[in-house]
């Protein structure tokens, strides 16, 4: 799916290959600070390496639109971003954005059910705690349905029970609309129980 050759970020990361195959899972795992969310930013085209090329599906990035790009490979990073207004304007941000079309009230309740959100869709969201802004930042993407979900440590603002919960929740979502998911994470036990491969980043470097 993802292809990076002699890739080079600043002074932050330095990968000579990297190959992220076809699997449903996978997870990215390394300490603090190690370089894992600069890694998942080039994937989407957050960012450009200072040199070196990122494919995918054999495309190389550049040669690819970011915002086109970001539908398919949508990140939903570490600090979700939730602006002032109701649950659902939030929900509807991207879809309105990406002129797709308005789902219906139902779909959209069954959504926050499915991420444990227990609001309206009246409620204000930027009145919500920082866990259940993150659950609203999640069903967001969710109802973008891309190829591929990025995710940032997901579970930073979540109580243990709460993040299994979520994890799994993603994951088995993702199952069934046949998205492949890329999870940061700093637990190689939630790694290794919810993905199928692991990438281990330490100092920038792939470590084999
Ligand atoms: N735009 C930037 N300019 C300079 N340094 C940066 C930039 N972005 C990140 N860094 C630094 O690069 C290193 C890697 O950051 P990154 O966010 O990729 O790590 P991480 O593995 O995701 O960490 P965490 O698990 O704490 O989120 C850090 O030392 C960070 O301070």
């Amino acid at each position: 799916m993802f292809r990076l050759n002699n890739v080079k970020y600043k002074h932050i990361l330095a990968i000579e290959t990297l190959e992220i195959g076809n699997q449903q899972t996978t997870g990215i795992v390394g300490e603090s600070g190690s370089g894992k969310t600069t890694l998942v930013k080039l994937l989407n085209k957050m960012i450009s390496p200072t040199s070196g090329d990122v494919f995918y599906e054999e495309t190389p990035l550049k040669d690819l639109n970011s915002i086109e790009h970001r539908k398919e490979v949508t990140m939903l990073p570490q600090q979700p971003v939730i602006f002032e207004g109701s649950v659902k304007e939030n929900l509807l941000f991207g879809i309105r954005f990406g002129e797709m079309p308005i789902p219906e009230n139902s779909e959209l309740m069954d959504l926050l059910k499915k991420v444990n959100l227990n609001k309206s869709l009246e409620d204000m969201a930027d009145k919500m705690s920082g866990g259940e802004k993150q659950r609203l930042a999640l069903a967001r993407v969710l109802l973008l349905k891309p190829k591929v979900l990025l995710l940032d440590e997901p579970s930073s603002a979540l109580d243990e029970s709460t993040e299994d919960i979520i994890i799994r929740l993603v994951m088995d979502y993702a199952k069934i609309l046949n998205m492949k998911v890329i999870m940061i994470t700093h637990s190689m036990n939630i790694a290794k129980t919810y993905t199928e491969e692991i990438i281990e980043i330490k100092d920038g470097k792939v470590k084999k």
